[in-house]
């Protein structure tokens, strides 16, 4: 069986980037920027004024001065007048500041009688003015490439007057569960029938990274309604299965998609969840096969989906596990000769120590510990047993 680091680097070897696209800006919240985006005009695109008072040249600006009132000029209705000696200009926050004036006296510092203002304090240059360009120039990179845009980024991009962003296209990942046992969650017969839980979770998980995640109507466990399945996927950058990997008589998977034209990279990992997984190319197209058992599909999609997605979004992928240190809290057996990944909660001691404390049961189909805990304790093949206080490492849970 492949290890668990050959196997991820494998499904990662040929993956293509799956391109970008131009979106509005009212659709850019939460996607990849593709290229650097610049300012198309500087902020603010003029000098003006801060405050809502008078536009006057700083020369004039001493206590007690009277000036002459020669124009109003609010925002958006720039003034075509120069202020000279011993003018003045009435002017309000954002107003562009007139030829002539080097500096803004606000309103509670004069005293107005008709065409006549009287300062009350004296003012000096510069002052209340916001200067052309002082927030960006044109021309400046103002996001760069990579990042994911929130509602701050929008707000740059839009004051820059940016209406459309190039963004990475969000990859289409088809999740195919088989099985007949398989329900919708919600459905009442048959009485015995599993909810699909595992399309649902991955859908989610996929989708808060950026994925476009279809969940493909449930196929059957027959090689018709698997190769049914298979012939009407359309335009997906990737599908990931769901159950039917393993060994069983009714796991037909794999050989349906093998008769549909799949080229097989590997089958069977040693990892615990996640033994059956299985990875190839259908048409060109990624497939990536999870066991059915929810947690160890789970437990696959972080380790090998979400990379896989991110290598199709062409964001920057760690060629190794993200994995962190921590305590045990609790002694752990001897491992077997599968890589392990423990559901377990983590607190912090007195004196900031981090412990994983596993789960006592692991079972792969238990989805309540693993909607409980906080990290999976990442052990090694053939790891000894070791004692609560053990150093150990984790991979967060998302
Ligand atoms: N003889 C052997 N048996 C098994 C082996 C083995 O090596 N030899 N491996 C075991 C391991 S490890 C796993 S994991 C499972 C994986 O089996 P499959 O991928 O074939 O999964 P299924 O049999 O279809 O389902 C397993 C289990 O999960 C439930 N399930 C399936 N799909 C969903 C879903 N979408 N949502 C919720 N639950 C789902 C299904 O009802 C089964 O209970 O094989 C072991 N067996
Ligand atoms: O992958 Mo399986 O979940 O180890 O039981």
């Amino acid at each position: 069986m492949l290890d668990v680091a050959t196997a991820r680097a494998r499904i990662l070897e040929n993956l293509p980037s799956c391109g970008q696209e131009t979106v509005a800006l009212t659709a850019a919240c939460g996607r990849i920027l593709a290229q650097d985006v610049q300012a198309r005009r500087a902020n603010p695109p003029v000098h003006v004024s801060a405050m809502d008072g008078y536009a006057v040249r700083a020369a004039d600006a001493q206590q007690g001065a009277i000036l002459r009132v020669i124009d109003e000029a609010p925002a958006g209705r720039p003034s075509s007048r120069t202020v000279g000696a011993g003018e003045c200009i009435r002017l309000f926050t954002g107003s562009q500041v007139p030829n002539g004036a080097d500096c803004i006296v606000i309103q509670e510092n004069t005293e107005r009688a008709g065409a006549q203002v009287t300062l009350t304090r004296t003012a000096s240059v510069g002052q209340n003015i916001r200067t052309q360009g002082q927030d960006f120039a044109q021309g400046d990179v103002l996001l760069r490439a990579g990042s994911r845009l929130g509602a701050r980024d929008i707000g740059l991009a839009a004051a820059g007057g940016l209406v459309w962003l190039p963004v990475v296209r969000r990859p289409r990942v088809g999740i195919l569960a088989t099985g007949d046992e398989i329900l919708l969650p919600g459905d009442t017969a048959p009485p015995d029938g599993i909810f699909n839980s595992a399309s649902f979770m991955l859908a989610a998980l996929l989708g808060q990274e950026g994925a476009e995640a279809h969940i493909l109507p449930v196929a059957r466990d027959n090689a018709a309604s698997l190769s049914a399945a298979f012939a009407h996927i359309r335009d997906l950058d990737m599908l990931v299965t769901i159950g039917g990997a393993s060994v069983g008589t009714y796991d037909l998977v794999r050989p349906t998609l093998e008769k549909a034209g799949l080229i097989q990279n590997f089958w069977k990992i040693a990892m615990r969840p996640g033994k059956p997984l299985m990875s190839g190319t259908l048409n060109g197209m990624p497939v990536l096969g999870l066991p059915g058992n929810p947690v160890a599909a789970l437990v696959c999609g972080m380790v090998f989906v979400l990379p896989a997605l991110h290598k199709l979004m062409g964001r920057p992928v760690a060629d190794t596990l993200q994995t962190q240190p921590a305590l045990l809290g609790a002694d752990v057996e001897e491992n077997d000769e599968r890589q392990d990944f423990l559901r377990a909660t983590l607190h912090t001691d007195d004196e900031g120590h981090l412990f994983a404390t596993p789960f006592g049961l692991q079972g792969s189909g238990q989805l309540n510990s693993l909607a409980h805990s906080q990290a999976l304790i990442v052990r090694a093949p053939h790891a000894s047993a070791q004692k609560a206080g053990t150093p150990c490492r984790i991979l967060l849970l998302p």
